[in-house]
């Protein structure tokens, strides 16, 4: 496949040596330095676009790639609050694409048995639930993306939850009593080079349950999201990863 990085970060860098190792061609490498680049014409050399950059550029990428009828595989958290709009101007434009907080394997098989968890401690009501998550001192977007979907899985299945609210620990404001019984409390810490650990705890008097993944490294992330580009090959529209990982238990 010709492929297309826009974004070429830490995870953009990644992704290019994965994609190679895998005998894809880059086409075009877009970042901050060269973003005038980023032309429907350019783009249309390519044959997926792989778009791992900010939360303020995301979104122009994305339409860029739509005028250029050009599949996307969208990597970048922190316009959550937009995804409606994205996928209503995806289909309605016949555009493909596929997002998801997290490519890597190991949160996808996380994300899964988080929903089986919290459907479970519905009979257990004296289990406090919370999320954390840990990542590197450069993101600019809290809570993380798959903190999101994490809580998403929990509020979905587990009935005593009806919202998440996001604590950022090291915020000056951080108030600790604003979270109410029936919202979800998502911890948020930066660390150094943490690269992303995700906790879900359970707590109660007398013990606590946490279900935890740890990202030793980026390259689960990269690998993720060249094989969804070479998923979405053949597909139209508005995909999550969970169309790709299709887990079936
Ligand atoms: N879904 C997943 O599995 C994962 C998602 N992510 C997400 O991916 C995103 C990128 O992460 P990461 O690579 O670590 O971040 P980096 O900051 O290392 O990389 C982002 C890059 O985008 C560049 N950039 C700035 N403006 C544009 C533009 N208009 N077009 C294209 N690129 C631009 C930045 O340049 P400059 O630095 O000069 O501003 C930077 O090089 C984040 O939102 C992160 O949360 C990360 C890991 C896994
Ligand atoms: O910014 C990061 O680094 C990461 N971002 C994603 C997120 O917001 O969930 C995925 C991963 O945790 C790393």
């Amino acid at each position: 496949m010709k492929i297309a990085l826009l974004g070429y970060g830490k995870m953009g860098k990644i992704i290019e040596g994965i994609a190679l190792s895998r005998q894809h061609e880059i086409v075009l490498k877009i970042d901050k330095d060269n973003q005038q680049d980023l032309t429907v014409e350019n783009l249309q050399k390519a044959d997926v676009a792989i778009e791992f950059s900010t939360p303020g550029t995301v979104l122009d990428n994305i339409s860029t790639c739509f005028s250029a009828g050009v599949p996307v595989v969208v990597g970048t958290t922190g316009w959550h609050n937009m995804m409606a709009s994205v996928k209503a101007n995806c289909e309605e434009s016949g555009n493909t694409l596929l997002y998801a907080t997290n490519f890597s394997v190991g949160v996808n098989i996380f994300f899964h048995v988080n929903k089986i968890l919290a459907k479970l401690m519905n009979n257990y009501p004296y289990y406090e639930v919370q999320v954390e998550e840990i990542h590197h001192t450069q993101k600019l977007d809290s809570p993380s993306g798959t903190a999101i979907t994490i809580a998403e899985g929990i509020l979905d299945n587990l009935d005593s939850k009806k919202d998440w609210v996001n604590l950022l620990t090291n915020a000056p404001t951080a108030d600790d009593n604003s979270v109410a019984s029936d919202e979800l409390l998502i911890e948020s810490h930066r660390i150094d080079s943490v690269p992303g650990t995700h906790t879900v705890i359970y707590d109660s008097e007398v013990d606590s349950i946490e279900f935890k993944h740890t990202a030793h490294n980026r390259n689960g992330f990269a690998l993720g999201a060249v094989l969804a580009a070479e998923w979405l090959q053949d597909k139209k529209g508005f995909h999550s990863v969970e169309d790709m990982f299709n887990f079936n238990v």
